[in-house]
């Protein structure tokens, strides 16, 4: 039986920089937790799901706080104690989805109980609150909803006319800003949720939730959620199930690089994504390659109308950045030498573009940074409201629980090596990525997604892979497989791999397919100073700490856990022998 719970027509994100609190309390089956939510918007929503006279999910968010993170977490400290709760501190929209997909998941689950078990099961808007243009009306008034479900409860709403009536009268006083979706089952459900920030959070869960019909006939029940967005699908033992995605408008942030140029060749086989530029970066290559690097690609892509903008050619701290040319060739291209692109790059730097473009389209754009993090550092320095407004960014970077590629500590996009050369010697501290960038990055609160290399390493083109990829009619299939050999060949050396690791088209499949991955959570800092500089370290919040530490206080990112690795070569496979 499908249960048609989210009735929406899409609407456009509301996020315009501005940052608001709320503190959501979730009780989930006798579980209370209190959830502090900073969102770009300003409304609150509460619901309350009872089961005959028992209250079995209770969400309420207030918007109890404006300012800062800290302010809000003090606030939800001393609520805390007061309430003897477990609380999360969230400042990215993907937690508070999350949070909501948690809340509207138990809330299938009883959907499926109640059918079985229970007569009569109401979700009742229990308060409402809106700090913008609208008014509540009359008709979102408790009483009202409440009355209005009870009256539902004694009708029969599978042919009724009273559950149209229900859907479209409260949809004439709000217009849009009322979401009412009610089941199209024989049960006597209604659930009502108002304003835009429930409308976001349902908008990135499931638009219909199948609930296997067979209860009680030996069949193993199950509940399938069919995400629609780019966050989570649910949860087993701590660790995050992704959902489908559609990331519409993209950046990369790239320092191509021969697995660059295979993510963004991806890319542009994918209709799907609106390519709005590529910002460059040193790491594969020096920043000026990359750049002509960007354009060449845009151009073999037939679209050299792409805009590229040109990064850092430094890290944050300075210095001479060490060019990983014994891994991509002279060229980042593995040697190939193809003639220079004719596009130019764009006047502004990548910094502007990315705040620009993030302030023009807030809450659509997504980013995916393939190299060093240094230009997206630098948006977030630019504009403080870069990291709210931004869609997600998807990070190929760090190494967790895992030997890092440069030396044991680090991951060359986010490391700094120190070689063991003469004091004063210049060469002396040489630089693969950006430490300080990408600690900045990670703890910015914007919507992260992480993929370190113990992910990425398990994927791989092995020689027959590539063979098959030679002699396929893929669009790029020739040109790739001749920068590949460079590639393979270092491989061999330094790894003993008869093929190659595919770290940037995993990234980039992350992006667009984060269903064949599962995520923990946690807030990540990376290493600045000692031996281990570049060191990415989560807390994966499996204790509560006694006393603060350099963790506490900081966003949660979400950090790749594991990968399916069969999809994820056949996704990789299918792109880039695409015609
Ligand atoms: O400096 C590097 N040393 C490596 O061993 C190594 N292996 C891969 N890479 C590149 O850095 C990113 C992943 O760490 C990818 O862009 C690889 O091409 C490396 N860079």
């Amino acid at each position: 039986m499908a249960y048609d719970l989210l009735n929406l027509e899409p609407l456009k994100p509301v996020a315009e920089g501005i940052r608001t609190a709320g503190l959501l309390m979730v009780e989930i089956a006798g579980h209370k937790a209190l959830v502090v939510v900073v969102v770009p918007v300003t409304c609150a929503v509460a619901v309350k799901l009872s089961v005959g006279n028992d209250v079995v999910v209770e969400c309420v968010t207030f918007v109890a706080v404006m300012g800062s993170l800290s302010e809000v977490y003090m606030k939800g400290k001393a609520m805390e104690a007061s309430l003897e709760m477990q609380m999360t501190t969230t400042a990215d929209w993907g937690t508070a989805n999350f949070v909501m997909c948690l809340a509207l998941e138990s809330l299938q689950y009883l959907l499926w109980a109640v059918e079985e078990m229970i007569e009569q099961v109401s979700v009742d808007v229990v308060a409402f609150e809106n700090s913008k243009a609208l008014k509540p009306s009359p008709l979102a008034s408790p009483a009202h909803l409440s009355n209005h479900n009870k009256r539902r409860r004694n009708t029969s709403p599978a042919t009724d006319q009273s559950q149209q009536e229900f859907r479209n009268s409260p949809k004439t006083a709000f217009g849009d800003q009322l979401i009412s979706a009610s089941s199209t089952s024989s049960s006597p459900i209604s659930f009502t949720c108002l304003h835009k920030y429930s409308y976001h959070c349902l908008s990135e869960i499931p638009r219909e939730i199948v609930v296997d019909d067979a209860v009680g006939s030996g069949t193993e029940n199950h509940v399938i959620m069919d995400g629609t967005a780019n966050n989570y699908h649910g949860e087993r033992d701590g660790v995050l199930v992704g959902s489908t995605a559609n990331p519409g408008k993209l950046i990369i942030d790239t320092d191509p690089g021969i697995d660059d140029t295979m993510a963004i060749l991806m890319a542009f086989q994918s209709p799907e994504l609106e390519i709005l530029g590529l910002t460059t970066i040193f790491g594969n290559v020096s920043t000026e390659d990359a750049t002509r690097n960007a354009l060449l690609l845009c151009e073999i892509a037939g679209r050299p109308d792409v805009p590229v903008a040109e990064g850092s050619p430094e890290p944050l701290k300075g210095g001479i950045p060490r060019v990983a040319d014994f891994i991509h060739g002279s060229d980042g291209l593995g040697n190939t030498f193809l003639s220079p692109p004719k596009a130019k790059k764009i006047d502004k730097s990548a910094s502007e573009f990315l705040v620009d473009k993030v302030s023009e389209y807030p809450g659509e754009v997504s980013i995916l940074a393939l190299g060093p993090l240094t230009n997206l550092a630098l948006a977030i320095k630019r504009d403080s409201s870069f990291a709210s407004k931004v869609k997600r960014i998807v990070i190929l970077g760090g190494a967790f629980f895992a030997l890092g590629n440069v030396n044991p500590a680090a991951e060359a996009n986010v490391s700094s090596v120190f070689s063991l050369q003469k004091k004063g010697d210049s060469k002396a501290f040489e630089i693969y990525g950006d430490p300080e960038a990408a600690d900045l990055v990670f703890t910015s609160g914007a919507n992260i997604t992480v993929v370190g290399i113990n992910i990425t390493t398990q994927v791989k083109f092995t020689d027959e892979d590539l063979l098959e990829l030679r002699q396929s009619k893929g669009k790029y299939a020739q040109i790739l497989s001749d920068m590949c050999k460079f590639y393979r060949d270092w491989h061999v050396q330094s790894d003993g791999v008869y093929g190659i690791f595919l770290h940037d088209p995993v990234s980039f499949v992350a992006l667009v397919r984060p269903d064949l991955f599962t995520y923990k959570k946690g807030v990540v800092r990376v290493e600045t100073q000692g031996i281990c500089v570049g060191h990415t370290l989560m807390d994966q919040g499996l204790k509560r700490w006694n006393t603060s530490n350099p963790w506490s206080g900081y966003s949660s990112v979400a950090i790749a856990w594991s990968v399916d690795v069969d999809e994820v070569l056949n996704y990789v496979r299918q792109l880039l022998m695409k015609q």
